[in-house]
């Protein structure tokens, strides 16, 4: 779409004190990620079948489920090309590297995020060496899904009742869905898409339940695409968001595989059903723990691409004068639009910055387990847990906070604020529930408190309990290190006060489970804490005001350093030219409810009943 650029767009960008380019830089971990990224991005958006106009709320349930994955094979193939072609994709998996453009292209989800995000990395990451090199060939007919959630059960996955019965007289196991509630619910890409997936299950051998082990299975005829025999498999129907991820139930009926097909990199059963035990027995849950680490990554862009809307509109829109007799003002202008807008702008920056650290804490502790040491897998577990938790709701708060700051135009589909706050909402409950993982970090916090209130040697992150029973915080002071004190302190007392309510609960003859349980709300508090949120950043900084007005004339600069195309924003209210009602007016124009001047039903159901005593 042709046209001016906005002129107030033009002034803000004029008024800009800092190298945008310099940021956009920062924020893809370098200049030549920057080149790559927008190699990938041009590669990708010359492709033309990739980019249809239609607007996917004017499609079915099934035509969007179909457009979907016809787009979805023209990523996959491109995908393929880039990996084993000449545009690499770096190794930290930011999403400025690969998920941004995808975006564009989706705008809900691609059906075969599980495929590429899940399925393959588990493989990677849990299948022996001979399995890898059977499963992950490159032409491999297998589209995977990760299938663990049920429909009775997905926090508390020990509950999980789809059993793998090893059956030694022919060198199998026998998957089984004893139960409706046992039924696999929820999968991405289950529905219509997949042919096989691992699948996690109770492992029985002679009687014994060794508890939750993967297995891959293949579910539908490579060739027909048709259920195999004792597989029951469909798509769970409409959601809030994910409309085109293809989330699926299934149940098995006695389906046998090969005894090989048991993810055997870290536990094994031999041929006489013999079980091997791995060196960790939560190395099975090891594709939660990337997908939380990488999650944190993805949820700073959804916040990137809620700034970037509602700031270059805030900066566009015009409502309201400050004083009577002036003209109306850019909404940006109002220190409430800027209190709402910025910290989502720093949330990004934040969660990107802490993204990148789990993610690269996360390779070099897969290494040390690799060398056999575990020793550092319950901190990064317990933080993969919180940083997760606290990310995902902070960012669909702030998304929402950014589409509530458009007023109107903001509740459009057309604004894409309403997508976007659907997608990442979706993570406070996928991939761990946010308190149930908040309660995994307690469990954490707690158990060093105990050791700092026994006076006992704490590893060096926790010297601050100490330093807080001592009573060594000094007087808070304003300054990014006061800040941080200021936060330790938080933590350690809000710690403290969970534990004590704990021991308390204890002393007054409650078995732990339940004296935890009925301390559970302090217990998530404190692992709140532990993690800096938005809420905690406009509390801690006075002359918060101030800060506020520092930014402003660099606002539009900001979010332009993010430098997100429009064909990924794919919003009304966020192009770069600022167009923003020309924009709407012609989005309106594509309803099909705009195609006759008199719509069908006027002469069906409203003529009767309006002309009817005049007839
Ligand atoms: C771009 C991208 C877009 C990506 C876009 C993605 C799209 C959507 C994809 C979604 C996919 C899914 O949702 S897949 C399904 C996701 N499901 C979940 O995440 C289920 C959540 N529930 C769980 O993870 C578990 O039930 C959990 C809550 C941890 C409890 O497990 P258990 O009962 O077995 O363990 P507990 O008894 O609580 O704890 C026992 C000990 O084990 C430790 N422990 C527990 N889990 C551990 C772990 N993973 N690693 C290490 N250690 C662990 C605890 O710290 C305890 O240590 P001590 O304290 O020392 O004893
Ligand atoms: C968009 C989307 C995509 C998904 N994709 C997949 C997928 O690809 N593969 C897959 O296997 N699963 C997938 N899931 C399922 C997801 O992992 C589960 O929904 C999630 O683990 C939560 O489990 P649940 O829905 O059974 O809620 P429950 O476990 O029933 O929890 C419901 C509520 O009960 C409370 N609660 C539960 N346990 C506790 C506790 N111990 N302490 C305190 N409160 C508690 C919490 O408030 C929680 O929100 C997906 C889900 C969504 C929404």
């Amino acid at each position: 779409m042709g046209g001016r650029v906005n002129e107030d767009l033009i002034k803000e960008r004029r008024k800009c004190t800092f190298d945008i380019k310099e940021l956009t830089h920062i924020i893809d971990c370098g200049e030549e990620n920057t080149i790559k990224r927008k190699q990938i991005d041009n590669y990708i958006l010359n492709i033309k079948e990739l980019w249809d106009d239609v607007p996917e709320e004017y499609l079915s349930h099934k035509e969007r489920y179909e457009n979907a994955i016809k787009k979805a094979f023209i990523v996959l193939k491109v995908l393929r090309q880039l990996h084993t072609g000449n545009i690499q994709i770096t190794d930290h998996r930011t999403p400025t590297n690969v998920y941004s453009i995808q975006d564009g292209i989706f705008r809900n989800v691609n059906p075969l995020l599980i495929h590429i995000g899940l399925f393959w990395s588990t493989i990677a990451a849990q299948a022996s060496t001979e399995q890898q090199a059977e499963w992950l060939q490159p032409d491999s007919s297998m589209i995977g899904t990760y299938v663990q959630t049920e429909l009775g059960h997905g926090s508390f996955i020990r509950g999980i009742e789809t059993t793998a019965t090893y059956d030694s007289t022919t060198d199998e196991f026998i998957l089984h869905t004893p139960r409706l509630s046992a039924y696999k619910w929820w999968p991405g890409g289950l529905g219509n898409t997949a042919n096989a997936c691992l699948v996690m299950a109770q492992l029985y051998i002679n009687g014994t339940c060794h508890g939750l082990h993967i297995f891959l299975a293949q579910i539908r005829d490579f060739d027909t695409h048709k259920p195999l025999p004792g597989i029951k498999v469909g798509e769970i129907g409409p959601k809030m968001g994910f409309n085109t991820a293809d989330n699926g139930f299934l149940g098995f009926d006695n389906h046998r595989i090969p005894r090989t097909n048991m993810l055997m990199k870290n536990v094994q059963v031999l041929r006489d059903g013999t079980y091997v035990k791995p060196k960790h027995d939560k190395l099975t849950y090891g594709s939660m723990l990337l997908t939380r680490v990488t999650l944190i990554s993805d949820l700073a862009y959804q916040l990137s691409k809620a700034a970037t809307i509602a700031v270059r509109y805030s900066a566009v829109r015009r409502q309201s004068p400050i004083k009577s007799n002036e003209p109306e003002r850019q909404i940006l202008d109002f220190v409430s639009q800027q209190h709402k807008l910025f910290i989502t702008i720093a949330s990004s920056h934040v969660y990107r910055v802490v993204g990148l650290w789990m993610w690269n804490s996360h390779k070099r502790v897969t290494a040390d387990i690799h060398e056999g040491n575990m020793g550092q897998l319950p901190e990064l577990h317990a933080l993969a847990c919180c940083l997760k938790a606290i990310s995902s709701r902070d960012a669909s708060a702030l998304v929402e906070q950014c589409r509530l700051a458009c007023g109107g135009h903001g509740y459009m589909m057309a604004s894409n604020l309403p997508q976007i706050y659907a997608y990442t909402t979706a993570a406070v409950t996928y991939e761990g529930e946010y308190t149930v993982l908040l309660l995994q970090t307690a469990r954490y916090l707690v158990k060093f408190w105990r050791l700092a209130a026994e006076h006992k040697p704490l590893p060096q992150n926790f010297a601050y309990f100490e330093d807080y029973i001592k009573k060594n915080f000094e007087q808070w002071r304003n300054s990014p290190e006061g800040i941080i004190e200021g936060f330790k302190a938080i933590v350690a007392g809000k710690t403290k006060a969970a534990y004590d309510t704990l021991q308390c609960n204890l002393r007054n003859g409650r078995e732990f489970e339940e004296a935890w349980n009925m301390a559970s709300v302090q217990l998530t508090n404190a692992s709140e804490y532990s993690t800096i949120s938005r809420n905690d950043i406009e509390a801690l900084q006075s002359r918060y005001e101030e800060l506020l007005a520092l930014i402003r004339p660099n606002a539009v600069g900001l979010v332009d350093a993010f430098d997100i195309r429009d064909e990924v924003l794919c919003s009304t209210l966020g192009a770069y030219d600022g167009r923003v009602y020309e924009r709407m007016m012609e989005e309106a124009s594509k309803s099909p409810l705009n195609e006759d001047v008199v719509n069908e039903s006027f002469h069906k159901y409203i003529r009767p009943v309006t002309m009817k005593n005049k007839l």
